[in-house]
């Protein structure tokens, strides 16, 4: 497959070194940034050429699938004009960060008539999460009641501001959680502790949404940037009859001067490494075989219908009802 690349950030860049180097069966042929320099350096690594608009990458004939991973309040217009065009796109993670232009998404892909997204949400590669899967899809705990999750940052940039733990981050838990119980969520609420002293004075951090799915399971998420001393996600399904937890990723465990100690990983792209991989791989694999498989426009809209409600939740201190029609026929598994 050749594959056109929009927005060579960090994490852009990561996936033209991961699509050049590790994932086969595709190249990146093509990489566009509003900043030339990025795009240039990107391309460099694969070889690959500049193109100097995210249009232009999209209309190009020598590019078959695009990979999004420019800055989020971008990607409705791209992915938008990838189906314009008839042409697969993988967007990173969140899909939109207002629901309504996920609606636009929907809308125009059921008219296309044919998948054409998939959304990078890369826990679903996750090998601790996937096990996890399995134990409950076996029926391993009995009817889940109850979910507890952290999602800690070491640290968050100034520009990060208090909807980002909704609409950025625990965008993913909200998306994982909905594959792992497979439902809906129904409420949310927020609620928020006294903030950290180790943060940017405008940010709100700590915050713990409060959420229940439509069967009424009830899920924790805290989500806290400023934790300082790592990157840490944790998450525990209490069912009816036992409970499973996510694995923490394998480490030597060391004894020394008096201490048993093993090392908490410090950053998301190595929590993630091999999920990212399997992502893309899967996704290059499912344009091959022409089967589309993986986190659907669908699930983009779904999991951003839900981080915005949980930002009307901060905003006005209640329970706020998830407001989500009906999964159309057209994204039905
Ligand atoms: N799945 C995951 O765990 C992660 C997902 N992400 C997501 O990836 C996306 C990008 O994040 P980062 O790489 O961290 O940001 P970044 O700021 O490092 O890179 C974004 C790039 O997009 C470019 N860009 C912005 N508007 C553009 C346009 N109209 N056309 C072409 N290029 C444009 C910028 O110049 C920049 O180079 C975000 O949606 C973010 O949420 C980021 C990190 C981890
Ligand atoms: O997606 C990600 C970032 O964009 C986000 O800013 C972080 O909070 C998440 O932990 C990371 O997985």
């Amino acid at each position: 497959m050749k594959i056109g690349l929009i927005g060579a950030g960090w994490i852009g860049e990561e996936h033209v070194k991961r699509l050049a180097g590790r994932v086969t069966g595709a190249e990146v042929v093509a990489v566009s940034d509003i900043d030339p320099e990025r795009a240039a350096a990107a391309a460099a690594i694969a070889g690959a050429r500049v193109v100097d608009t995210a249009e232009r990458l999209i209309a190009d004939p020598g590019v078959e699938a695009v990979v999004v991973t420019s800055w989020a309040p971008v990607h409705a217009e791209q992915v938008l004009a990838c189906i314009a065009a008839g042409k697969p796109v993988f967007c990173e993670k969140p899909l939109t960060t207002e629901a309504a232009d996920g609606l636009r998404i929907l809308d125009a892909e059921q008219a296309r008539g044919e998948r054409l997204v998939q959304v990078g949400f890369m826990r679903r590669y996750d090998a601790g999460y996937r096990q996890m899967k399995a134990v409950l899809d076996a029926g391993g705990v009995g009817v889940p009641l109850m979910v507890h999750c952290a999602h800690r940052n070491p640290t968050q940039p100034e520009s990060y501001h208090s909807d980002k733990p909704m609409v950025d981050t625990a965008v993913h838990e909200i998306d994982v959680l909905r594959w792992l119980l497979g439902e809906e969520f129904a409420t949310v609420q927020v609620v928020v502790p006294r903030s950290t002293s180790q943060r940017f004075p405008h940010l709100v951090d700590p915050q713990i949404l409060l959420l229940e799915t439509a069967s009424g399971a009830r899920v924790d998420v805290e989500v806290f940037v400023n934790c300082r001393y790592g990157y840490d996600i944790q998450c525990e399904i209490v069912g009816e009859t036992g409970t499973v937890r996510l694995p923490d990723p394998a480490a030597p465990l060391v004894r020394s001067e008096g201490r048993a100690s093993y090392a908490v990983v410090q950053d998301f792209p190595s929590r993630f490494a091999d999920a990212f991989d399997t992502e893309l791989q899967e996704w290059v694999d499912s344009l091959r075989s022409g089967v589309p498989a993986g986190p659907s426009a669908w699930d983009g809209y779904a999991a951003t219908v839900v981080a915005n409600a949980a930002v009307e939740a901060r905003r006005t201190g209640g329970v706020v009802a998830v407001d989500l029609p009906g999964r159309p026929a057209f994204y039905q598994e």
